[in-house]
């Protein structure tokens, strides 16, 4: 059994912003993970998201493969989720931005309503309302940041999110007793931030390190630790754009999905800033003493 990882809690819709983006700043630079409480997305819509995406990835492999993935949109189905030869036993949809002033919204693929009548609707609300928060939350990280909390916002990050809601299933049963086997192998998110609800199996570790630099990640011992589920609330962390936006201050951590031997469903959502924002060191996160790199 892996030690259990202690992640801070932050409350999004605290009065007190400085001491919450305090906080913020400590879990960033220390984990690059923690978890997201009071965010406004309600119980009952993650509940509806959880049903809709079981009954997804219950239906018949040929009507999923007819929506297989195209530009980032779409289904993946298992074992063809990972190029790596080891593999990853999971299925996958992914849904991107809907509101998009380019054609990229005609591009996100939708099951058929005669199948299953409520799936749109519900994920197109889950999404609105996540990225609601996303963007509530980097006014925080904002902050955190020593920076004005409308940063995100003036830079252009906010004027067409690449958001993309990816549903997630881990079947349970594997076909081979392979060790290398994962339901995720070991990675780190290549955006901004990511939010993520899980159904409460376990399965999912991060990779605590105490160097933060990309070359010196490779060569250091990985100490895995379970990432639990905490009801109600979304498990954020930061992904690599972040972690190089940020000079490297925060940290972008390894993490993993292991077979927990029982299905598994979760939902992720990343948060990366519009294609034509300019991303190149925070002003904050630079002297003299701790040069761009
Ligand atoms: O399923 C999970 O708990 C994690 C998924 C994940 O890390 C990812 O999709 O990037
Ligand atoms: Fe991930």
């Amino acid at each position: 059994m892996a030690p259990i990882l202690k992640l801070p809690i932050i409350d999004l819709s605290s009065p007190d912003r400085i001491s919450t983006a305090n906080s913020i700043r400590q879990a960033c630079t220390e984990v690059g993970f923690f978890y997201l409480i009071n965010h406004g997305v309600e119980e009952e819509l993650r509940v509806r998201v959880f049903d809709e995406s079981r009954k997804f990835f219950s239906l018949p492999l040929q009507l999923k493969l007819n929506l297989s993935r195209k530009e980032y949109r779409g289904y993946t189905p298992l074992d063809a989720s990972s190029s790596k030869s080891e593999g990853d036993s999971k299925e996958s949809f992914y849904i991107g931005p809907l509101e998009d002033i380019t054609t990229q919204c005609k591009l996100n693929q939708w099951p058929s309503e005669e199948i299953l009548p409520s799936w749109r609707p519900t994920m197109e609300s889950y999404h609105r309302k996540v990225l609601s928060a996303g963007k509530r939350l980097l006014s925080l990280i904002a902050l955190a940041l020593n920076l004005d909390e409308d940063f995100f916002e003036k830079v252009g990050a906010f004027n067409v999110p690449a958001a993309f809601l990816r549903l997630l299933h881990y079947p349970g049963e594997l076909e081979s007793s392979n060790e290398d086997i994962y339901g995720a192998s070991a990675h780190s998110d290549y955006g901004m931030i990511t939010l993520l609800a899980t159904d409460g199996v376990r399965g999912l570790q991060a990779c605590f390190i105490l160097v933060n630099t990309f070359l010196e990640k490779q060569n250091q011992p990985r100490i895995w630790e379970d990432v639990q589920n905490l009801e109600g609330a979304f498990i954020v962390n930061i992904g690599d754009m972040m972690e190089r936006w940020t000079n490297c201050l925060f940290r972008s951590t390894l993490h993993r999905v292991m077979p927990a031997g029982q299905e598994r469903y979760s939902v992720a959502f990343f948060l990366d800033p519009s294609p034509d924002c300019l991303v190149e060191c925070l002003r904050s996160c630079c002297s003299e003493s701790r040069p761009a790199r």
